[in-house]
């Protein structure tokens, strides 16, 4: 995430709302998850693609959905959100559609790119489809430098001519993309979607080497194939795509948010109680889900979600690495951290995707966490007890993993800069508050 701290364009959106949460209250009951931000974001940029319509079903309603809406209205895609219909609810995923039958604009412009790194992958599909992109290099973030060298040189296999003119990525090609082998040095779930992305309008055959793996490429693909492209080996380290002349329209439900998923199990393991899960899936994070159960929390698949039950017993400690799917996520490292806070004896954790992503450390020691870091491995000594403070924090995972250590600690803990929250998780106070939480967001 690329957007200053404290900019105008998220003062805009929340404010400075604060969240105030009172710990101590195990959670029950039940916790819809929504659909993946991540799935869906290349989701609706994969409609720069095609003239037809693209309908995406179960689309969160999250700041970063609305950022890329304005990014992709900037270069002439229709938007429309399909009103509610019988039995839904607030919460329910809202149906969009978006054509980009007259696409305006090949210039994605730092002012809106710098306020969403996942915007950059627009290079893409209009590179593919009109031969000319010009899109702002997203930048650094709170959780590590971020650079996109592995998505230029994948559109640079497939033919594309790039420059880097005033901070602008500029990519053309003369006569269209030409398919190509990438082979990837190192797991890239953008550059994975990018390569995907443009290799399906390319003329001829793209082999994708050491492809990440994550449930979101294989959703992108799939929503790819029923827009006509011809993609196999998705959700395996190589994938081959024949290019086609053109993509047509399509409707596709986004998939369940596994990390959302991951975030309140961890809640629950952390703060006890019994919730279910619902319109989840266990196959989206097994190696979460045995992290957890080897700490002791009860992890059952029921027809609808997962079960998630922790009740009296303390929280064993457990050593994890991040990896790439179907390692355990970085997404996840956070949370997992704030557990661990509370275990019985000492963890290691170490993160090995982002170089600097342990922005929660410090704030989580103001709750009473023992960490001590050295490099990329964080070393969490339980403690018996957390006690609520004023905490803030700078990136997106991290901040929610705060809100899981409050649920925990004793008395008030109050998060600021809400905006953080309001990226990745949709209706947060309204899901655990339902299942007991004190949790309540006070308006700046
Ligand atoms: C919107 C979205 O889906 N974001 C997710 C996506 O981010 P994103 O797609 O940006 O992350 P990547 O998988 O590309 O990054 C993995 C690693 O590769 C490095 N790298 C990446 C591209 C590049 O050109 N050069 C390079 O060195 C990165 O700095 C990082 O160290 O996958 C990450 C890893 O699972 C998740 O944490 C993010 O939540
Ligand atoms: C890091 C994340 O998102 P982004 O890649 O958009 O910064 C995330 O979803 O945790």
């Amino acid at each position: 995430m690329t957007e200053p701290e404290d900019g105008p364009r998220a003062r805009e959106r929340t404010g400075m709302d604060r969240i105030h949460i009172t710990g101590g209250t195990p959670l029950n009951g039940v916790i819809p998850i929504s659909g993946a931000k991540n799935a869906a974001l290349p989701l609706m940029i994969a409609s720069l693609l095609t003239g037809e319509t693209l309908e995406l079903v179960n689309v969160p309603r999250l700041a970063d959905i609305a950022s890329l809406s304005r990014i992709l209205g900037n270069h002439g895609v229709d938007h429309m959100v399909v009103g509610k219909r019988p039995g839904q609810t607030a919460e329910t995923g809202q149906t969009v559609r978006l054509t980009a039958s007259n696409v305006i604009d090949t210039t994605a412009p730092y002012e809106l790119v710098s306020t969403m790194r996942a915007s950059f992958w627009v290079v893409a599909p209009l590179l593919a489809r009109f031969g000319e992109a010009k899109v702002s290099l997203p930048g650094g973030c709170a959780i590590g430098t971020r650079p996109v060298d592995l998505l230029i040189m994948a559109l640079e296999k497939l033919g594309a001519q790039i420059e880097i003119d005033g901070g602008y990525v500029v990519a053309k090609t003369k006569n269209g993309l030409r398919g190509g082998e990438i082979r990837f040095p190192k797991v890239t779930v953008g550059g994975t979607h990018v390569a995907l992305m443009a290799a399906a309008l390319a003329y001829g055959t793209t082999v994708i080497e050491n492809a990440a793996r994550e449930p979101e490429v294989v959703d992108l693909a799939e929503c790819l194939i029923k827009m006509g492209a011809r993609i196999e080996g998705a959700g395996t380290p190589r994938i081959v795509v024949e290019g086609v002349s053109r993509l047509h329209g399509a409707r596709h439900e986004v998939l369940p948010d596994r990390i959302e998923t991951g975030t309140y199990a961890m809640a629950v393991a952390m703060a006890g109680g019994d919730v279910t899960l619902e319109d989840t899936r266990a196959d989206l994070l097994h190696s979460a889900l045995d992290v957890l159960a080897t700490t002791g929390t009860e992890v059952t698949s029921t027809e609808s979600g997962i079960r998630i039950r922790r009740n009296g017993a303390g929280i064993a400690a457990v050593d994890v690495t991040t990896d790439p799917f179907p390692g355990f996520p970085t997404d996840l490292q956070a949370q997992f951290m704030a557990l661990m806070t509370l275990a019985k004896g000492r963890s290691h954790i170490r993160e090995t995707i982002f170089e600097n992503r342990f922005m929660h450390v410090q704030e989580l020691a103001r709750l009473g966490a023992k960490i001590r870091l050295e490099g990329d491995l964080a070393v969490v000594e339980g403690v018996e007890r957390l006690k609520g403070a004023p905490v803030m924090a700078t990136d997106l995972r991290a901040s929610v993993s705060l809100v899981i250590a409050g649920l925990a600690a004793e008395g008030e803990t109050q998060i600021n800069r809400v905006y953080h929250l309001d990226r990745g998780f949709e209706a947060l106070e309204a899901k655990l508050g339902r299942c007991g939480a004190e949790i309540r967001r006070v308006r700046a």
